[in-house]
């Protein structure tokens, strides 16, 4: 007799944009799921072949407005909208509903450093799906309501956590900068993402602390340390002229030589699949990991400046937002972790 399973159910709000996009292209893989209601704001009423011709399955669908009744019915609803919309929507589906946001909003545990750094009121704080920080998977599994990482914050904290978990870095001098394609600034049209101010150039930007990924960055290391306490993070991002990839330089202080600084990661990373510490000498690039959920991670030690430097990468489209979503997708579900996900990237 030939058993039928039936197959999960999930909706993606936002799917017009680059991040539900980039959910869609996975789940199109994913051999549990099915896909059912996608949904936009001002595109509502287009097919979604007009606005994401790469999803060809999918090309006849027709996007719905973002309502309660569009998105009930389904096991899973991945939430890619604009910062500040999901808590509102969020609160009209029942706890029986997988609730997978890729937004900000229930990322922060402080509220005051939610209003400080988002300037609204604080929705609230969800399970924080980065399954490689310690502790984390075990929030993860089963969980009815995630909060995505923001992709600086993904490689920025597995650049980092493993040294700082270990004691071995001066965690009140952690330096960060991470250059990011344009992708990660959504499809929503922004002068400063027109061709002729991003061909050609690569600029800083949301310098001094002033970045509203700092505070995430702070929170996910402050979490690794028995007290909380003293993590200080200059973090510096960097706008450069390609699509997709984030590569994050990180330093910080160290009296350690760099074959401790290599063993301390090359066991905190030896049993998670999606993250790799490369062999010694060889330095992450970007575009290994396009379109893959792989994390590229690679340290050493700076003797003459007295300090350790971790450099990461990822897709920020993929194990920035999207595939961090299926992954925590398939925690929430029961699944295993890396259900229609790969490590495969797409280079040159
Ligand atoms: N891009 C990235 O690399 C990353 C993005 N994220 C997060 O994912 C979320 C989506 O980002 P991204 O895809 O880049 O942004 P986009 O601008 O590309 O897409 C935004 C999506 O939200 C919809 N939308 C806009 N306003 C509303 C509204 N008021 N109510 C309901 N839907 C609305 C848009 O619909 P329509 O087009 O129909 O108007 C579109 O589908 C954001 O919270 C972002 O921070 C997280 C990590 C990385
Ligand atoms: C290049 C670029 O503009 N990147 C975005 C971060 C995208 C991301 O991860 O962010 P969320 O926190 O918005 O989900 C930015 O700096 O605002």
């Amino acid at each position: 007799m030939v058993m039928h399973m039936s197959r999960t159910r999930v909706a993606v709000a936002g799917a017009s944009g680059y991040a539900g996009g980039e959910v869609l292209r996975l789940l199109l893989d994913h051999p549990e799921v099915e896909v059912g209601a996608l949904t936009g704001a001002s595109n509502a009423g287009q097919s979604l072949g007009a606005l994401q011709p790469h999803l060809l399955p999918l090309a006849d669908r027709v996007l719905e407005e973002t309502t309660t009744e569009v998105l009930s019915g389904h096991d899973v609803v991945f939430l890619a909208l604009p910062h500040g919309q999901s808590g509102a929507v969020a609160a009209e589906l029942g706890d029986d509903v997988v609730v997978i946001d890729c937004g900000a909003d229930f990322r922060l545990t402080d509220p005051a450093l939610w209003e400080k750094f988002y300037g609204s009121a604080h929705a609230g704080s969800w399970p924080y799906g980065l399954p490689e920080l310690p502790g984390q998977r075990a929030l993860l599994t089963g969980a009815t309501r995630v909060a995505v990482p923001g992709c600086y914050p993904t490689v920025s904290s597995l650049a980092l956590a493993p040294a700082v978990a270990a004691g071995i870095v001066d965690v009140e001098d952690l330096v960060i900068t991470a250059a990011s394609g344009t992708s990660g600034a959504g499809k929503a049209a922004k002068p400063h993402l027109l061709g002729s101010e991003v061909m050609g150039s690569a600029s800083a930007y949301g310098v001094g602390g002033t970045h509203r990924h700092t505070p995430e960055i702070i929170q996910n290391l402050s979490g690794l340390l028995p007290d909380g306490q003293g993590v200080k993070v200059s973090f510096t991002p960097v706008l450069v002229p390609m699509p997709r990839g984030i590569l994050a330089s990180a330093s910080a202080p160290t009296t350690s030589s760099a074959d401790d600084v290599r063993a301390v990661y090359d066991q905190a990373y030896a049993a998670e699949r999606f993250v790799h510490l490369l062999p010694e000498g060889q330095w992450p690039q970007t575009k290994s990991v396009i379109g893959s959920n792989a994390v590229h991670v690679q340290v050493t030690v700076d003797e003459d400046a007295g300090r350790m430097v971790a450099v990461a990468v990822v897709d920020n489209l993929a194990k920035g937002t999207g595939g961090a979503a299926v992954q925590c997708m398939n925690l929430a579900l029961g699944l295993d972790e890396g259900t229609g996900l790969t490590t495969v990237g797409l280079a040159p």
